[in-house]
């Protein structure tokens, strides 16, 4: 019997592109095809045979490509969407839509072609109207077509609050729910350090400012950065989601899905908890929230509903 290597897909060879075709390599999730413009197409080839050549010093056996041809992707279990253009200080996500819209349309026809079995992972700004835009372009089941920023921002979340206690960020656990903007939930309740409420042990006004450090934890490192966005942990965020498809882990993570009754809303794409495993997103989870809970949530969706209105008008 021959065991075929997993083909996994990533468009666009900018900072969170390479990043993550660098990281699915060197984790042994398949074999890479790494996607840009055909303006960039040298540099895309460029970069990956210099990851292919990092590989014998990394000991990992990972096939990477780099083209500006569909083909190449053709058969791909795992595409990721990275293309697109990032923000600048001062610029929302939400200024990219128009622009990021066309670009995921056009890629998101390739892919229908070329792949049509993948699962599909978007994470071009604005992201929750980009994964609307993706499925609406795919045809796809709602179950693989998947929008990343929650593994993101509750990786921030629980970033600060390992550094606030001073513990391993290992036993941090929380997460954050609704669209990847401002006004994101990070639910307090939800959230513990080794099983203990983290309400027990910051004071009220720390997870206040913790709660605010991660709704606007992109734009913290847009002003670091000077020129361009986040790209180490989107990157890895990336790849846990790939990791859980690929593996059939069956992650409770939380992802963009399309809501049609699930928290009340309807033909939404926003962030939610959700099994991620073989089948893609397998379920999702539907918890109680409280009045102010509900309100925050109510207004992430209501941020989300505007931008995917400038695309449909
Ligand atoms: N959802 C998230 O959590 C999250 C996190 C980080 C970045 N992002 C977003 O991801 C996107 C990429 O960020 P980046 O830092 O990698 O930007 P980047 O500018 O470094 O790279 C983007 C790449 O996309 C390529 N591209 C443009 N049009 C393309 C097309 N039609 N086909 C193939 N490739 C194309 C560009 O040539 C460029 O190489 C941005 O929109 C950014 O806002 C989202
Ligand atoms: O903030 C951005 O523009 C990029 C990304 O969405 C992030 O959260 O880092």
């Amino acid at each position: 019997m021959t065991i075929k290597r997993k083909k996994i897909t990533v468009v666009g060879a900018g900072f969170t592109g390479a990043t993550t075709a660098f990281m699915l390599a060197q984790q042994e999730l398949g074999d890479v095809v790494l996607v840009d413009i055909p303006q960039l197409e040298s540099p895309t080839k460029g970069k990956a045979l210099d990851m292919m050549e990092s590989m014998p010093v990394q000991g990992a056996d990972a096939n990477i490509v780099g083209t500006a041809s569909y083909d190449d992707t053709r058969g791909s279990d795992v595409v990721i969407i990275t293309a697109g253009i990032a923000r600048k200080p001062g610029m929302s996500r939400d200024d990219l839509v128009n622009t990021n819209a066309s670009i995921v349309k056009s890629v998101c026809e390739q892919v229908k072609q070329t792949s049509p079995d993948a699962y599909v992972i978007l994470l071009s700004n604005p992201v929750d109207a980009m994964t609307y835009v993706a499925y609406e372009t795919l045809g796809f089941p709602k179950h693989r077509v998947i929008g990343q920023s929650g593994v993101l921002d509750t990786a921030r979340y629980c970033t600060f609050i390992a550094e606030e206690l001073n513990v391993s960020v290992e036993d941090v656990r929380g997460f954050v729910l609704g669209g990847h903007g401002d006004d994101m939930v990070p639910l307090v309740r939800y959230s513990n350090v080794g099983g203990i409420p983290i309400d027990k042990l910051i004071a009220r006004d720390r997870i206040e400012a913790i709660v605010q450090r991660t709704r606007t934890g992109g734009g913290e490192i847009v002003g670091l950065l000077g020129n361009g966005s986040a790209y180490y942990a989107p990157a890895a965020s990336l790849v846990q989601m790939t990791e859980a498809i690929l593996k059939d882990k069956k992650r409770i993570l939380p992802v963009i899905a399309l809501l049609e009754g699930e928290y009340g809303y309807h033909n939404l794409f926003m962030g939610v908890p959700a099994i991620l495993g073989g089948g893609g997103i397998e379920r999702v989870f539907e918890l109680e929230l409280t009045e102010s809970e509900r309100t925050a949530l109510d207004k992430s969706a209501e941020s989300v509903r505007s931008v995917i209105q400038v695309i449909t008008g």
